[in-house]
C-alpha cells in the first residue's frame, strides 16, 4: 500500500483520473481511498482522524495447507483485513475467487466499516478472501480449507472480535464449517462466531434473501424519489448468485419488470420480462442460466448498456467503467455488488445524471440482517421472518433518507454523502474512545 499524501483533496482526484491507466482506475484500495479522501476532505476531518480511519487497523496473512482428493498438497493462501472496531466488533463476508488480492480485500474490508456506519449497527469492518477455485475443488477439499482457514485465525475472530460471513462464493455451509471448527477449539458451541449460519444451528431466517431484499427497498424508495412506478422500471440484473437472483426475484414479485439477466458466461434478454420463477427453477435443474426458454440469449457486457430504468450490478468489482460509463442509459444504478463502479466513472455518470444508490447502503441489508442474527445467537431466541424483515426494512428507508440528507445538505452525490455519513460516525466515536490517543 502505498503512502500517499495524507491530505490529498479533490482537485487531486480529479487531477490524477484523467491520466490513469485501466490498471489504476480499477484498483479497489486506490477506489475506496479516493472516495474517502474527497468526503474526508469536505467534512474538514481532523488530520488525525484521517490517518487513523483512511488504513487498516490489522491485515492477516495466512498460508493453508490442504491435503487434496489425488493425495497431493497444495497452500492456498488467504487474508483476513479488520479495518476498524472503532464501533463494535469487526464484521465482514469472506470470498474464495482465483484473483482475490490484499488490495481488494483491504478495500473490501473499509466498505464493510462505512457500510455498517451507513445503517447504523453496532460493528466495525473486515473482510476476508482466499486465493483458490472454488469451482475446480470438491466439497471435501473446500471443507477441508475452510477449516484449517479457521484455524489459522482462530486468535483474531470471535463474537466479540471479529465475525465472518458469506460473500463470493461461500454459502451457509462454509458458515457451519467455520463455526463448528471456532465451537471445536473453544470446548463449546459459538454460534454468534459467523451470521449467514445455516438456520437450524443459529441463522436467522430472511438472512439468506436479506441483500437482495435490502436492494429492492432502496429501489422503492428511489422509484419514490423520481417519481416512477414499479409496473413502468425495467430492471437489468448483473450476476444471479445469492444478491442478483434475491434482488430480482423480490423486484420481480414487487411488480418491476427484469428484462436482462447477466451471468459469466452469457445473459438474457427479453423486453417483455422474464419470469423469475420460472428462471429460478430452470438453473436449479440445468445449473445455468442459458438456454431458458422464457428470454432470447444476449452479450454479456453489451447487457449493462442495454436501455432500462434500474441497472443493479450484482456481481463483482469494476463492471462500470471509463470504457462503457458513457453507454450506461439507466436512470437509476442500484449497487449490489461491492464496488461495481470505478471512481472515474462515477464522474461519467453524474454528469448523465444517473440517480446513484451506492453500494455501502444498496446491499446493507446483509450485514444489517446479520447483525440480527449476531442478537439472536446472543440471545438464544429467534424472531419470525417477518420480524426480521419488518426490522430490515425499517433500518433500510431510514439509512437511505439520511444519505439523500447529506446529498442535500452537503451539496454532494449520494455516493459521498453515504461515505461523509459513514465517516462522521466512525470518527466521531474514534475521537470518543481516544483509540487513536
Ligand atoms: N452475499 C451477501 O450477502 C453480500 C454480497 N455482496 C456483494 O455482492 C456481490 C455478489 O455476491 P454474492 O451474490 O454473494 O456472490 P455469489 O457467488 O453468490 O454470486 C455471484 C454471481 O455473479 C456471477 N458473476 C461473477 N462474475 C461475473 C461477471 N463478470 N459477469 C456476470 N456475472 C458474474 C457468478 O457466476 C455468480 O452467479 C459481490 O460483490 C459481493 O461482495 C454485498 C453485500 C452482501
Ligand atoms: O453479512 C455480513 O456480515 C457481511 C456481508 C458482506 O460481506 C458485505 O456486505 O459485503
Amino acid at each position: 500500500m502505498a503512502e500517499e499524501s495524507l491530505v490529498p483533496v479533490t482537485e487531486r482526484k480529479r487531477n490524477t483520473m484523467q491520466t490513469l491507466t485501466l490498471e489504476q482506475e480499477t484498483n479497489p484500495w486506490e477506489a475506496q481511498a479516493a472516495r474517502f479522501d474527497e468526503a474526508a476532505t469536505r467534512l474538514k476531518l481532523d488530520a488525525g482522524i484521517w490517518k487513523v480511519l483512511r488504513y487498516p487497523s490489522r491485515e492477516i496473512i495466512v498460508h493453508i495447507p490442504v491435503s487434496m482428493d489425488d493425495g497431493s498438497i497444495e497452500v492456498f493462501t488467504g487474508y483476513r483485513v479488520q479495518h476498524s472496531v472503532a464501533r463494535g466488533p469487526a464484521k465482514g463476508g469472506i470470498r474464495y475467487a482465483p484473483d482475490v488480492s490484499l488490495d481488494e480485500v483491504r478495500a473490501l474490508a473499509s466498505w464493510m466499516t462505512w457500510k455498517c456506519a451507513v445503517v447504523n449497527i453496532p460493528f466495525g469492518g473486515a473482510k476476508g478472501g482466499v486465493i483458490c477455485d472454488p469451482k475446480k475443488m470438491s466439497q471435501g477439499e473446500l471443507e477441508r480449507m475452510t477449516r484449517r482457514y479457521t484455524a489459522s485465525l482462530i486468535e483474531f475472530i470471535g463474537p466479540e472480535k471479529d465475525v465472518p460471513a458469506p460473500d463470493m462464493n461461500t454459502n451457509e455451509q462454509t458458515m457451519a464449517w467455520i463455526m463448528d471448527t471456532y465451537s471445536m477449539h473453544m470446548g463449546q458451541t459459538v454460534t454468534s462466531v459467523v451470521t449467514g449460519k445455516p438456520v437450524n444451528i443459529g441463522g436467522s431466517r430472511g438472512r439468506r434473501e436479506a441483500t437482495g431484499r435490502g436492494v429492492s427497498i432502496v429501489c422503492d424508495q428511489a422509484l419514490k424519489y423520481l417519481n416512477m412506478t414499479p409496473e413502468s422500471t425495467t430492471v437489468i440484473v448483473q450476476g444471479f448468485g445469492n444478491v442478483g437472483s434475491n434482488s430480482a426475484k423480490l423486484l420481480w414479485d414487487k411488480g418491476y419488470k427484469v428484462i436482462g439477466i447477466g451471468e459469466y458466461d452469457g445473459a438474457l434478454f427479453n423486453p417483455n420480462g422474464i419470469d423469475i420463477s420460472e428462471l429460478l427453477e430452470y438453473r436449479a435443474r440445468h445449473g445455468v442460466i442459458h438456454g431458458f426458454p422464457g428470454a432470447d440469449a444476449a452479450d454479456k457486457d453489451d447487457l449493462l448498456t442495454r436501455k432500462c430504468d434500474v441497472l443493479i450490478p450484482a456481481a463483482t468489482e469494476n463492471v462500470i467503467t471509463s470504457k462503457n460509463a458513457d453507454r450506461i442509459k439507466a436512470r437509476i444504478l442500484c449497487e449490489g455488488a461491492n464496488g461495481p463502479t470505478t471512481t472515474v466513472a462515477d464522474e461519467i455518470l453524474a454528469d448523465k445524471g444517473v440517480f446513484v444508490i451506492p453500494d455501502i447502503l444498496a446491499n446493507a441489508g446483509g450485514v444489517t440482517t446479520s447483525y440480527f442474527e449476531w442478537v439472536q445467537d446472543r440471545m438464544g431466541y429467534f424472531w419470525t421472518e417477518d420480524e426480521v424483515n419488518q426490522r430490515l426494512e425499517r433500518i433500510m428507508i431510514d439509512s437511505f433518507d439520511d444519505v439523500l440528507q447529506y446529498a442535500v445538505k452537503h451539496e454532494v452525490n449520494n455516493r459521498i454523502a453515504a461515505y461523509m455519513l459513514a465517516i462522521d460516525r466512525v470518527a466521531y466515536t474514534t475521537k470518543q474512545r481516544g483509540i487513536y490517543a
